[in-house]
């Protein structure tokens, strides 16, 4: 049982965790026609390429401040009532601008709604402006640009995300160097539908402090030993990796042999109900399919702490809320 741990997600995708119920309610408010991504309560894909098609359509019924502050708080209001005391949320203004909404007034609501929630429970909360690679550089760099010019001491953090076969990580350099340069931290998608030469791209090309997934480094054990060696973070999200097949099931899954193999390893939801899975359950197939003691998954929470994206007196405090 791991509903008493106290929990930390560091993986996060902003719209991913757009609950079917909100997402129903904002499209009948804007009179939009979302029954090819939302059917009976479910998000409808059955690839990564549509499950992305499918997000970026669910992220269009978020068109307003108020909108994305209701996301925001009712998302960190979810993981607050598991016990979670610090969440990142990978956010991407460049949704804000494609809905007309703008950058700064969709981070601007999503800060309220992070003020809201951290109001009631308390829970800590940072965002990692994500470029998107199906975007093109282009706007990656503009990501990058807007996250160091942005002066917001929520936005800690920068990613690339988004479809993974576009492109190598040494297309996307010239960001992360805006990032670095302006003290953000750095994580990147990597060894998730692509293989462990893309986690290898992103150390040679990037060297991040994280990467998100990055668990088909398994694949190259020379890799896995590298990242032990540099102390690279994972993000592993083990319930969409099995909903996207990048295994076939849980047994197959490198979790526990990465771990094991000395790799810094932290567990989160990625895109929570598209995966029919959420924070609490992938705390609950740490302890279960992958038979972590809750000593262990209390271990891979306080490297999450280690590997967040704060100041330092933050991660004391949340350290010491453990
Ligand atoms: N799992 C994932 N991989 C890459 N980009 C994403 N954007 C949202 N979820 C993602
Ligand atoms: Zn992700």
């Amino acid at each position: 049982m791991t509903s008493h741990l106290k929990k930390v997600e560091l993986h996060c995708h902003l719209e991913g965790a757009a609950p079917p119920a909100l997402t129903d309610a904002q499209a009948r408010k804007y009179g939009v026609d979302i029954s090819g991504e939302l059917r009976d309560g479910a998000y409808v894909w059955h690839d990564f390429a549509s499950f992305l098609e499918c997000y970026d359509k669910v992220s269009e019924v978020y068109r307003t401040e108020e909108d994305y502050a209701l996301l925001t708080e009712t998302y960190l209001d979810e993981l607050a009532g598991i016990n979670t005391i610090y969440s990142e949320l990978i956010v991407s203004p460049d949704h804000g601008k494609r809905i007309g909404l703008g950058a700064d007034a969709y981070i601007s609501g999503i800060c309220e709604g992070i003020r809201r929630a951290r109001e009631k429970s308390g829970i800590e909360a940072r965002l990692i402006v994500t470029g998107e690679r199906h975007f093109g550089p282009e706007s990656v760099i503009g990501a990058a640009e807007y996250a160091a010019k942005a002066g917001n001491p929520l936005i800690t953090g920068f990613n690339l995300a988004g479809e993974e076969r576009m492109g190598r990580v040494a297309d996307y350099i010239r960001a992360f160097d805006i990032a670095r340069d302006a003290g953000l931290g750095l994580t990147i998608h990597a060894g998730e539908v692509c293989g462990a030469f893309s986690v290898a791209d992103a150390l040679d090309a990037v060297r991040p402090q994280r990467i998100g997934h990055g668990v088909r480094a398994i694949e190259d054990l020379d890799l896995v030993k590298r990242l032990a060696d540099l102390g690279t973070v994972l993000e592993v999200c083990p319930g969409s990796n099995i909903a996207l097949k990048v295994f076939p099931d849980f047994v197959s899954h490198p979790l526990r042999r990465l771990k094991e193999s000395g790799v810094r390893v932290t567990i989160s939801s990625d895109d929570p109900p598209f995966f029919h899975t959420s924070l609490a359950r992938e705390y609950e197939l740490a302890a279960g399919a992958f038979g972590f003691s809750n000593t262990e998954i209390d271990a891979m929470t306080r490297t999450a702490i280690e590997a967040a994206f704060v100041d330092e007196d933050t991660r004391k405090a949340l350290l010491a809320r453990l």
